[in-house]
């Protein structure tokens, strides 16, 4: 299997991290595609928004995806990739989709801890638990429906690693 791999999920959910470990275990390369564009800019996440608004930042994600797209190449999207309808059928259709599926509680407890305002300006403008609520009621489907597995995120990071490999097949102890 050389197809590229991507992970999908809220903010907090772990898809930077988890793709680290992810693209490690697989000998991929890993590539983010929020690193990728704010590089790209030379802004991070809060300084694009503020000067292009969301649209903006909406539309170098979409560009980031199609740059990092490659076989072999473990690629952590930020949350809100799917809701660009051709983000989600490029996705599926050029390699594997991984949803990494987390708690509100567990999400906002994360995000809580580490907020990283620069890489997570508000959405919504109210506080992290209503923000988060509010934003996984929306998109929940959205990464459904771009998915072809559904992992439980809440677990630590390499037991996440584990269940993706099972679930391409590529562990014997599952
Ligand atoms: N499986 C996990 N268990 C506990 N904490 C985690 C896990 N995955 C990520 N984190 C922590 O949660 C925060 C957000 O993780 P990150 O990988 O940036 O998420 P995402 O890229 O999905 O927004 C970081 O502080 C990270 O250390
Ligand atoms: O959910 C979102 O709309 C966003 C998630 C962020 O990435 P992470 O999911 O890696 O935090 C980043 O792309 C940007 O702040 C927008
Ligand atoms: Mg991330």
């Amino acid at each position: 299997m050389t197809q590229p791999l991507f992970l999908v999920g809220a903010r907090g959910c772990g898809k930077t991290t988890v793709g680290g470990e992810l693209a490690q275990a697989l000998n991929y390369r890993f590539a983010d595609t929020d690193h990728w564009l704010q590089q790209n800019a030379g802004m991070n996440v809060a300084q694009i928004v503020e000067g292009e608004g969301w649209a903006g930042f909406r539309q170098r994600e979409s560009q980031a995806l199609q740059a990092v797209t490659a076989p072999e190449q473990v690629i952590a999207t930020g949350g809100g990739m799917v809701l660009a309808d051709h983000n989600r059928r490029f996705m599926r259709e050029r390699g594997v989709v991984i949803y990494l599926e987390a708690s509100v509680a567990e999400l906002a407890r994360r995000l809580e801890a580490f907020p990283e305002e620069g890489q997570r300006p508000t959405l919504t403008g109210r506080g992290i638990s209503d923000e988060v609520a509010e934003v996984l009621a929306a998109r929940d489907a959205l990464y459904r429906e771009a998915a072809h597995h559904v992992v439980d995120a809440s677990l630590p990071p390499q037991q996440v690693v584990t269940q993706i490999l099972c679930a391409l097949r590529l562990a014997d102890a599952c």
